[in-house]
Protein backbone atom coordinates (compact mmCIF):
# COMPACT_ATOMS: atom_id res chain seq x y z
CA UNK A 1 0.00 0.00 0.00
CA UNK A 2 1.94 3.41 -0.68
CA UNK A 3 1.55 6.40 1.01
CA UNK A 4 -1.37 8.41 0.05
CA UNK A 5 -0.70 11.84 0.27
CA UNK A 6 -3.52 14.40 1.45
CA UNK A 7 -2.47 17.72 2.35
CA UNK A 8 -5.28 19.25 3.87
CA UNK A 9 -8.28 16.62 4.54
CA UNK A 10 -5.79 14.22 7.04
CA UNK A 11 -8.57 12.90 9.46
CA UNK A 12 -7.36 13.57 13.16
CA UNK A 13 -7.49 10.17 15.18
CA UNK A 14 -7.13 12.24 18.82
CA UNK A 15 -8.86 10.34 21.49
CA UNK A 16 -11.63 12.13 23.20
CA UNK A 17 -9.67 13.81 26.01
CA UNK A 18 -6.94 15.03 23.57
CA UNK A 19 -4.00 13.51 25.31
CA UNK A 20 -0.45 12.71 24.82
CA UNK A 21 -0.06 9.22 23.94
CA UNK A 22 2.95 7.57 22.14
CA UNK A 23 5.57 5.53 22.49
CA UNK A 24 8.78 4.62 20.33
CA UNK A 25 12.13 4.23 19.87
CA UNK A 26 15.35 6.40 19.10
CA UNK A 27 18.60 5.87 18.07
CA UNK A 28 17.89 2.92 15.58
CA UNK A 29 20.97 2.84 13.54
CA UNK A 30 21.03 1.75 10.43
CA UNK A 31 23.52 0.67 8.35
CA UNK A 32 22.90 -0.45 4.72
CA UNK A 33 25.61 -1.17 2.28
CA UNK A 34 25.16 -0.85 -1.77
CA UNK A 35 22.14 1.03 -1.91
CA UNK A 36 20.65 2.85 -4.75
CA UNK A 37 22.72 5.45 -5.61
CA UNK A 38 21.51 9.01 -5.76
CA UNK A 39 21.69 10.18 -8.98
CA UNK A 40 20.50 12.73 -11.41
CA UNK A 41 20.61 15.78 -9.03
CA UNK A 42 20.46 19.06 -11.04
CA UNK A 43 23.69 20.97 -10.92
CA UNK A 44 23.76 24.34 -9.26
CA UNK A 45 26.72 26.51 -9.53
CA UNK A 46 26.76 27.27 -5.85
CA UNK A 47 27.84 23.45 -5.17
CA UNK A 48 30.02 20.70 -7.32
CA UNK A 49 27.59 18.18 -5.37
CA UNK A 50 26.05 15.75 -7.62
CA UNK A 51 24.71 12.97 -5.89
CA UNK A 52 25.94 10.20 -3.14
CA UNK A 53 27.14 6.28 -4.06
CA UNK A 54 25.10 4.85 -1.57
CA UNK A 55 27.43 2.44 -0.88
CA UNK A 56 26.92 3.06 3.03
CA UNK A 57 23.41 4.33 3.36
CA UNK A 58 23.60 4.81 7.00
CA UNK A 59 20.43 6.63 9.44
CA UNK A 60 20.11 7.55 13.11
CA UNK A 61 16.40 6.90 13.62
CA UNK A 62 13.39 7.77 16.12
CA UNK A 63 10.60 6.20 15.92
CA UNK A 64 7.33 7.10 17.70
CA UNK A 65 3.99 5.25 17.50
CA UNK A 66 0.53 6.62 18.20
CA UNK A 67 -2.82 4.73 18.55
CA UNK A 68 -6.37 4.52 20.73
CA UNK A 69 -5.57 0.82 21.27
CA UNK A 70 -2.27 1.56 23.22
CA UNK A 71 -4.20 3.18 26.12
CA UNK A 72 -4.99 0.15 27.95
CA UNK A 73 -0.97 -0.63 28.20
CA UNK A 74 -0.91 2.77 30.44
CA UNK A 75 -4.15 2.54 32.00
CA UNK A 76 -4.06 -1.38 32.77
CA UNK A 77 -0.61 -2.38 32.09
CA UNK A 78 -2.01 -4.64 29.51
CA UNK A 79 0.23 -5.07 27.16
CA UNK A 80 -1.64 -7.29 24.50
CA UNK A 81 -1.83 -4.37 21.80
CA UNK A 82 2.20 -2.88 22.43
CA UNK A 83 5.17 -4.03 19.56
CA UNK A 84 7.64 -3.89 21.70
CA UNK A 85 9.70 -0.83 21.09
CA UNK A 86 12.60 -3.80 20.45
CA UNK A 87 10.69 -4.62 17.49
CA UNK A 88 10.29 -1.57 15.89
CA UNK A 89 14.08 -1.40 16.01
CA UNK A 90 14.26 -4.94 14.37
CA UNK A 91 11.35 -4.15 11.83
CA UNK A 92 13.18 -0.99 10.86
CA UNK A 93 16.31 -3.25 10.39
CA UNK A 94 14.97 -5.73 8.27
CA UNK A 95 13.08 -3.30 5.98
CA UNK A 96 16.21 -1.18 5.37
CA UNK A 97 17.12 -4.90 3.67
CA UNK A 98 14.39 -4.74 0.77
CA UNK A 99 14.36 -0.85 0.61
CA UNK A 100 14.86 0.53 -2.66
CA UNK A 101 15.05 3.86 -3.04
CA UNK A 102 18.35 6.48 -2.50
CA UNK A 103 17.09 8.55 0.18
CA UNK A 104 15.97 8.69 3.91
CA UNK A 105 12.86 10.70 2.73
CA UNK A 106 12.21 7.80 1.16
CA UNK A 107 13.03 5.44 3.57
CA UNK A 108 10.97 6.92 5.98
CA UNK A 109 7.41 7.04 3.91
CA UNK A 110 8.10 3.29 3.04
CA UNK A 111 8.92 1.88 6.98
CA UNK A 112 5.55 3.95 7.96
CA UNK A 113 3.64 2.37 5.00
CA UNK A 114 4.95 -1.36 6.14
CA UNK A 115 3.72 -0.26 10.15
CA UNK A 116 0.31 0.62 9.19
CA UNK A 117 -0.18 -2.81 6.37
CA UNK A 118 1.75 -4.68 9.56
CA UNK A 119 -0.42 -3.43 12.45
CA UNK A 120 -3.82 -2.45 11.48
CA UNK A 121 -4.18 -0.57 15.72
CA UNK A 122 -1.43 2.10 14.68
CA UNK A 123 -2.96 5.20 14.12
CA UNK A 124 -0.15 7.59 13.74
CA UNK A 125 3.31 7.25 13.28
CA UNK A 126 5.78 10.14 13.78
CA UNK A 127 9.35 9.05 12.69
CA UNK A 128 12.71 11.42 12.16
CA UNK A 129 16.18 10.65 11.29
CA UNK A 130 19.69 12.21 10.75
CA UNK A 131 21.47 10.60 7.79
CA UNK A 132 25.10 9.35 8.28
CA UNK A 133 27.23 10.56 5.49
CA UNK A 134 30.31 8.53 4.36
CA UNK A 135 32.52 9.75 2.10
CA UNK A 136 34.85 7.72 -0.03
CA UNK A 137 38.59 8.57 1.39
CA UNK A 138 41.16 9.31 -0.92
CA UNK A 139 43.85 6.42 -1.47
CA UNK A 140 47.59 7.07 -3.57
CA UNK A 141 49.60 5.04 -5.46
CA UNK A 142 52.60 6.29 -8.53
CA UNK A 143 49.58 6.66 -10.89
CA UNK A 144 48.05 9.46 -8.55
CA UNK A 145 45.67 9.86 -6.31
CA UNK A 146 42.26 8.84 -6.25
CA UNK A 147 39.21 7.50 -4.14
CA UNK A 148 38.45 4.40 -2.38
CA UNK A 149 34.97 2.57 -3.05
CA UNK A 150 35.96 0.28 0.03
CA UNK A 151 37.32 3.11 2.56
CA UNK A 152 35.17 5.61 3.81
CA UNK A 153 35.44 8.38 6.21
CA UNK A 154 32.46 9.12 8.79
CA UNK A 155 31.62 13.27 8.25
CA UNK A 156 30.69 14.19 12.09
CA UNK A 157 28.80 17.22 11.22
CA UNK A 158 25.92 19.03 8.46
CA UNK A 159 24.19 15.71 8.29
CA UNK A 160 20.98 15.43 6.06
CA UNK A 161 18.00 15.48 8.44
CA UNK A 162 14.48 14.51 7.43
CA UNK A 163 11.07 13.59 9.53
CA UNK A 164 7.19 12.45 8.59
CA UNK A 165 4.39 12.50 10.34
CA UNK A 166 1.50 10.26 8.78
CA UNK A 167 -1.91 9.54 10.51
CA UNK A 168 -4.47 6.39 9.33
CA UNK A 169 -7.46 7.73 7.94
CA UNK A 170 -10.70 6.98 7.66
CA UNK A 171 -10.40 5.32 4.28
CA UNK A 172 -7.53 2.96 6.20
CA UNK A 173 -4.82 4.45 4.11
CA UNK A 174 -2.59 7.18 5.42
CA UNK A 175 -2.09 10.33 4.96
CA UNK A 176 1.01 13.36 5.72
CA UNK A 177 0.50 15.70 8.50
CA UNK A 178 3.89 17.22 7.75
CA UNK A 179 7.18 16.49 6.44
CA UNK A 180 10.34 18.23 6.62
CA UNK A 181 13.82 18.07 5.31
CA UNK A 182 16.93 19.58 6.42
CA UNK A 183 20.86 20.00 7.32
CA UNK A 184 22.14 20.08 10.90
CA UNK A 185 25.34 21.66 12.08
CA UNK A 186 26.53 23.81 9.83
CA UNK A 187 29.14 25.60 11.51
CA UNK A 188 30.89 28.80 9.46
CA UNK A 189 33.14 31.27 10.06
CA UNK A 190 34.09 33.94 7.88
CA UNK A 191 37.27 35.80 9.37
CA UNK A 192 36.16 39.23 8.11
CA UNK A 193 33.59 41.06 5.93
CA UNK A 194 30.53 40.89 8.74
CA UNK A 195 29.48 44.24 10.80
CA UNK A 196 27.32 44.91 13.87
CA UNK A 197 25.67 48.13 14.51
CA UNK A 198 23.18 50.46 14.74
CA UNK A 199 21.50 48.39 17.41
CA UNK A 200 19.46 50.25 20.69
CA UNK A 201 21.83 51.73 23.16
CA UNK A 202 20.45 52.32 25.92
CA UNK A 203 21.50 51.83 30.14
CA UNK A 204 21.58 47.81 29.26
CA UNK A 205 23.90 47.96 26.53
CA UNK A 206 27.78 46.84 26.60
CA UNK A 207 28.54 45.55 23.19
CA UNK A 208 30.52 47.40 21.44
CA UNK A 209 29.44 48.14 17.50
CA UNK A 210 31.49 46.80 15.41
CA UNK A 211 32.55 47.28 11.70
CA UNK A 212 34.12 44.08 11.13
CA UNK A 213 33.85 40.97 13.12
CA UNK A 214 34.89 37.26 13.31
CA UNK A 215 31.40 36.06 12.78
CA UNK A 216 31.40 32.82 13.62
CA UNK A 217 27.82 31.01 13.01
CA UNK A 218 26.11 27.51 13.60
CA UNK A 219 23.13 26.65 11.37
CA UNK A 220 20.36 24.41 10.80
CA UNK A 221 18.51 24.43 7.59
CA UNK A 222 15.46 22.78 6.91
CA UNK A 223 12.80 22.82 3.98
CA UNK A 224 9.19 21.74 2.85
CA UNK A 225 8.18 21.04 -1.08
CA UNK A 226 5.18 22.68 -2.55
CA UNK A 227 4.12 19.38 -3.30
CA UNK A 228 5.11 16.81 -0.59
CA UNK A 229 5.84 13.90 -3.29
CA UNK A 230 8.57 16.33 -5.47
CA UNK A 231 11.51 15.00 -3.62
CA UNK A 232 11.39 12.04 -5.54
CA UNK A 233 12.12 13.47 -8.59
CA UNK A 234 13.36 16.81 -7.85
CA UNK A 235 15.13 16.32 -4.88
CA UNK A 236 17.14 19.02 -2.93
CA UNK A 237 20.05 17.95 -1.14
CA UNK A 238 21.34 18.90 1.72
CA UNK A 239 25.09 19.27 0.34
CA UNK A 240 23.60 21.76 -2.08
CA UNK A 241 21.88 24.00 0.10
CA UNK A 242 24.72 23.70 2.39
CA UNK A 243 27.09 25.13 -0.56
CA UNK A 244 24.05 27.98 -0.90
CA UNK A 245 24.76 29.14 2.37
CA UNK A 246 28.72 29.08 2.24
CA UNK A 247 28.09 31.23 -1.06
CA UNK A 248 25.93 33.83 0.30
CA UNK A 249 28.56 34.17 3.36
CA UNK A 250 31.26 34.67 1.68
CA UNK A 251 29.45 37.38 -1.11
CA UNK A 252 27.56 39.41 1.49
CA UNK A 253 29.24 41.98 3.72
CA UNK A 254 26.47 41.10 6.48
CA UNK A 255 24.97 43.74 8.93
CA UNK A 256 24.09 40.93 11.13
CA UNK A 257 22.90 37.35 11.02
CA UNK A 258 19.24 37.97 10.45
CA UNK A 259 20.36 39.59 7.77
CA UNK A 260 22.25 36.90 6.54
CA UNK A 261 19.92 34.09 7.21
CA UNK A 262 17.17 36.21 5.16
CA UNK A 263 19.54 35.98 1.97
CA UNK A 264 20.15 32.67 1.78
CA UNK A 265 16.76 31.49 2.25
CA UNK A 266 16.21 33.80 -0.86
CA UNK A 267 18.59 32.41 -2.54
CA UNK A 268 17.70 29.06 -1.82
CA UNK A 269 13.76 29.34 -2.86
CA UNK A 270 15.23 30.84 -6.22
CA UNK A 271 17.35 27.80 -6.78
CA UNK A 272 14.80 25.60 -6.17
CA UNK A 273 11.37 26.27 -7.12
CA UNK A 274 9.97 22.93 -5.70
CA UNK A 275 10.13 24.33 -2.56
CA UNK A 276 7.49 26.30 -0.55
CA UNK A 277 9.67 27.20 2.70
CA UNK A 278 12.59 27.44 3.74
CA UNK A 279 13.50 27.64 7.87
CA UNK A 280 16.51 28.75 9.88
CA UNK A 281 18.07 28.35 13.12
CA UNK A 282 21.23 30.10 13.90
CA UNK A 283 23.92 30.01 16.94
CA UNK A 284 26.11 33.11 17.39
CA UNK A 285 30.02 31.36 18.01
CA UNK A 286 31.45 34.97 16.94
CA UNK A 287 35.25 34.98 18.38
CA UNK A 288 36.24 36.91 21.47
CA UNK A 289 39.16 39.39 19.99
CA UNK A 290 42.31 38.63 22.39
CA UNK A 291 45.19 39.63 20.36
CA UNK A 292 44.60 43.28 18.29
CA UNK A 293 48.58 43.01 17.18
CA UNK A 294 50.24 39.85 15.33
CA UNK A 295 53.26 39.37 13.02
CA UNK A 296 51.27 39.66 10.18
CA UNK A 297 49.64 42.65 8.90
CA UNK A 298 45.92 41.68 9.65
CA UNK A 299 46.43 39.00 11.73
CA UNK A 300 44.74 38.80 15.07
CA UNK A 301 44.16 36.03 18.10
CA UNK A 302 40.69 34.88 19.77
CA UNK A 303 39.29 32.87 21.76
CA UNK A 304 35.42 30.90 21.63
CA UNK A 305 32.97 33.07 22.80
CA UNK A 306 31.38 32.25 26.51
CA UNK A 307 27.65 31.71 27.20
CA UNK A 308 25.39 32.81 26.71
CA UNK A 309 24.59 32.45 23.21
CA UNK A 310 22.37 34.38 20.95
CA UNK A 311 20.12 32.67 18.11
CA UNK A 312 18.04 33.45 15.48
CA UNK A 313 14.65 31.67 14.26
CA UNK A 314 13.66 32.78 10.64
CA UNK A 315 11.53 31.32 7.60
CA UNK A 316 10.60 32.49 4.30
CA UNK A 317 8.35 30.87 2.09
CA UNK A 318 7.49 31.63 -1.92
CA UNK A 319 5.49 34.97 -1.69
CA UNK A 320 8.57 36.07 0.52
CA UNK A 321 10.97 35.36 -2.87
CA UNK A 322 8.07 37.01 -4.95
CA UNK A 323 7.99 40.45 -2.70
CA UNK A 324 11.43 41.08 -2.99
CA UNK A 325 11.74 40.16 -6.41
CA UNK A 326 8.81 43.16 -6.79
CA UNK A 327 11.10 45.01 -4.44
CA UNK A 328 14.07 44.81 -6.85
CA UNK A 329 12.41 45.67 -9.74
O1 LIG B 1 24.04 39.11 14.17
C1 LIG B 1 23.74 39.49 15.33
N1 LIG B 1 22.44 39.73 15.64
C2 LIG B 1 22.03 40.13 16.89
O2 LIG B 1 20.81 40.34 17.14
C3 LIG B 1 23.02 40.31 17.88
N2 LIG B 1 23.00 40.69 19.18
C4 LIG B 1 24.27 40.68 19.63
O3 LIG B 1 24.62 40.95 20.82
N3 LIG B 1 25.13 40.31 18.64
C5 LIG B 1 24.38 40.05 17.52
N4 LIG B 1 24.71 39.64 16.27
Amino acid sequence: METKIKKTEAVKHQNDQNRTMYYGKGDVFVYRTYASPLKNIQPIPESSFTGRSNIIFAMDIQIALKGEAFFSSFSEGDNSKVIATDSMKNFILRHAGSFEGATMEEFLEYISGRFYETYSHIDGIVVSAVQKLFTETDIGDETGIRSSPLVFDEKERELPVASLETERTEENEHAIVSRQSGVKDLHLIKVKGSSFQGYIKDEYTTLPETTDRPLFIYLDINWIYEDSRDYLKNYVSSEQVAGIARTLFHELNSPSIQSLIYYIGLRVLERFPQLAEVSFESNNRTWELIVEETSSNEGRVFTDPRPPFGFQGFSLRRSDLKAYNQSEK
